[in-house]
């Protein structure tokens, strides 16, 4: 078994101005699909890197190069980086799908505020899986020997994995706020709400959680996988969940996302879940503040698309912890060579599904009263191929981790009806999927 190479390039975009840029060698072959029937087993603990949904998807591991970015111009400094590394490299792509040659991964603070790193990560080697086809894609950094490239050994790209670690010790201690206080600013969020300052805001708290050692995240990750199998599960540097909600997905030209606001928690029987998920879509408040987050998705759309389809009434979506209001919008990119995935993320974030309405009025009143900094919670997470095609979630019922620490995150959609109780109960139960995953049992 190889192990890749340790050596890669990383930059912040900075010192990019003046390096030279990376020239990146990357290979994909095909691979039997029973080699990636379970992605996740085939990722080291060491920096992996995955989205799955159902079983499908990417998995990856090693940094070939790697570019952080804060601010303002986060999205366009990444998607500038990436444009320059696609344009350097040398790719050989036997299969020729979405998410096959060159990839990158990303992941993206929520606010233009926020100085903590957004980042991109090109992986040494990342395996996909899609239907029928599976593949896996070798990544060099040129002039470094390219020994994994032209081995015939099919198995050369494969590395050692240790056994998965659970999380032992685990303790969960409030983040920034406790329940009450969080109440209290919900409240005044209504206030400003019914004062006519806005219509809508998100609002998100955080949880702490420790464990005696370094969070193997892997074991999240497979929990998330299985507990949440029509969810996106990730991680990228960190960031980590399963994610209902698709920001966007663009792909040969078409770009279709899946918007979710408006939100009840399920009971666990079966009768009674149904009654809820009618009242649900029935419910004036959910309407409102689902029609809020629709509108902020198509208004952004717009712009970059010849056509789009919006259908009137969203539909109830069943998770095993909640139920959500959804609408799948599609539309056909007018100029894909100008809007990359990438660049349709950052046109649509924050929708109103995590930010509010009007934005600019919610994104102010989060930094003024939410009392905590969401990181990178709630922003664009995915993955990026070298056509700019490629699907970005909104990283929710997410947690990020370092060392031996998690740092879980929900929030809620505040409208003028919204009760700080039921908006505690629902980040409670947002909470669930994270929590549970680093559970032992
Ligand atoms: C902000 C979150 O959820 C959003 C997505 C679905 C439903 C939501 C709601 O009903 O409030 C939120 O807009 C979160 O999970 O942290």
């Amino acid at each position: 078994m190889n192990q890749p190479a340790p050596s890669s390039t990383s930059v912040a975009l900075a010192e990019e101005a003046v390096a030279p840029p990376v020239r990146l060698v990357a290979r994909t072959r095909r691979l039997d699909v029973a080699d990636a029937a379970d992605l996740l087993a085939l990722l080291p603990e060491d920096a992996p890197v995955a989205w799955i949904r159902n079983g499908e998807g990417l998995v990856g591991w090693g940094v070939a190069a790697r570019v952080t970015a804060s601010g303002a111009s986060r999205f366009a400094d990444a998607d500038t980086w990436w444009n320059t590394v696609v344009a350097a490299a040398q790719v050989n792509d036997e299969v020729a799908q979405p998410g096959t040659g060159l990839v990158a991964f990303g992941t993206f603070g929520f606010s233009d505020a926020h100085t903590g790193d957004s980042s991109l990560v090109v992986p040494r080697v990342v395996v996909g899986r899609r239907g029928e086809h599976a593949w896996v894609t070798t990544v060099a950094v040129a002039g470094e020997a390219p020994a994994d490239l032209t081995d015939d050994d099919a198995d050369v790209w494969r590395t050692e994995v240790s056994a998965t670690r659970a999380p032992h010790g685990l303790t969960f201690s409030d983040g920034s706020l406790d329940g009450e206080t969080w109440m209290g600013v919900v409240a005044d969020a209504v206030r400003r709400i019914d004062a006519g300052d806005l219509d809508k805001v998100v609002l998100a708290r955080d949880l702490l959680a420790r464990a005696d050692d370094d969070v193997d995240v892997r074991w999240p990750l497979r929990r998330l996988a299985t507990q949440y199998p029509t969810c996106w599960t990730f991680h990228v540097d960190g960031m980590f969940g399963a994610t209902p909600e698709m920001l966007l997905r663009r792909e040969r030209g078409l770009v279709t996302s899946r918007i979710l606001a408006g939100t009840i928690r399920r009971t666990g029987d079966e009768a009674r879940d149904l009654a809820l998920a009618g009242q649900l879509a029935h419910s004036s408040k959910d309407l409102e503040e689902h029609e809020y987050a629709v509108r902020s998705v198509a208004d952004a759309l717009g712009p970059h698309c010849s056509s789009m389809n919006v259908p009137e009434s969203p539909f109830v979506l069943h998770l095993p912890n909640v139920m959500h209001l959804a609408t799948d919008v599609n539309g056909v990119v007018s100029d894909a060579a100008a809007a990359s995935s990438l660049k349709l993320a950052e046109a649509l974030h924050p929708s109103a599904a995590v930010g509010g309405t009007p934005t600019p009025t919610a994104t102010a009143l989060i930094a003024e009263i939410e009392g905590m900094d969401r990181a990178r919670y709630a922003a664009p997470v995915g993955w990026i191929d070298a056509a700019g095609d490629g699907e970005w979630g909104i990283a929710l019922r997410s947690g990020h981790v370092s060392g031996n620490q998690v740092r879980l995150f929900a929030g809620c959609g505040i409208v003028s009806g919204s009760e700080p109780a039921s908006e505690l109960a629902e980040s409670q139960a947002k909470f669930v999927p994270v929590r549970d995953s680093l559970a032992t049992d």
